[in-house]
């Protein structure tokens, strides 16, 4: 893949969504769609969102019982999605039912530790210990697991590919020096993901809240 940009497609609006993966196709790798996308246009959304031609990653972070996630996954394969998430908190027995149950071509990745979260988060959900040590224990999980790789912050990604040299790595979170974090807390540069191992990138509000977001993500790309 040339361009390891995945634009965070986050709308609940099916034009604007088609609008803007339009507007800024020939500088992203692909398209990411989320919940607030799914809740909204389900399975006949994310088919015309592949009409555009560029690879979907269905970002839905499932997380329940096996039986329930893998029945899930099922009723997803059909769309094929280059990518699909799941939560690594699921634990093992989820993890593997969730791989099994994917279309063969479908990446699944597991999410360890939000990028919206720092360590405080984490104490309050009763997980001692640090952002780095719980990443490296969800992403021994995943790979035990069978998983295709994780979803981790640009913090860790460099150590969770040492440890995994053949995962494959989703670094959101990141951000252009100097733009604005929003609810981001662990945050790198898309430079500084890719040379610590990521391998793409997922990039929203930079490009899609951006005035020109075609031009945002040139410059993104440029910098890569
Ligand atoms: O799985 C994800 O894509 C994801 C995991 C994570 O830990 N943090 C995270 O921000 N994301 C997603 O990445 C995107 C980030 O968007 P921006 O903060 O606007 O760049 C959103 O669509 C989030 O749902």
């Amino acid at each position: 893949m040339s361009n390891r940009i995945f634009v965070a497609i986050d709308t609940p609006d099916l034009e604007r969504a088609r609008a803007l993966a339009t507007r800024v196709r020939h500088h992203v790798g692909g398209l990411k769609l989320g919940l607030e996308f799914f809740c909204a246009n389900g399975p006949a959304g994310v088919r015309a969102m592949e009409e555009i031609g560029l690879p979907v990653f269905l970002d839905l972070k499932l997380h329940d019982i096996p039986n329930t996630v893998a029945k899930a996954v099922q009723s997803l394969a059909p769309l094929a999605p280059a990518i699909l998430t799941v939560h690594a908190a699921g634990g093992r027995a989820m993890l593997e039912d969730a791989k099994a149950a994917a279309h063969p071509d479908t990446k699944v990745v597991a999410v360890t530790m939000l990028t919206s979260l720092d360590e405080r988060d984490l104490a309050d959900t009763g997980v001692g210990g640090s952002a780095h040590d719980h990443v490296m224990r969800l992403a021994d999980l995943a790979r035990a697991a069978g998983l295709d790789g994780i979803v981790c912050s640009g913090a860790e990604v460099k150590a969770a590919h040492r440890a995994w040299p053949k995962g494959f790595f989703v670094v959101p979170g990141v951000r252009p020096a100097n733009g604005a974090a929003g609810d981001q807390k662990r945050v790198v540069t898309p430079r500084q993901a890719l040379d610590d191992g990521a391998s793409i990138l997922v990039i929203g509000r930079p490009i899609t809240q951006a005035e020109d977001p075609d031009a945002a993500a040139r410059a993104i790309e440029a910098t890569l």
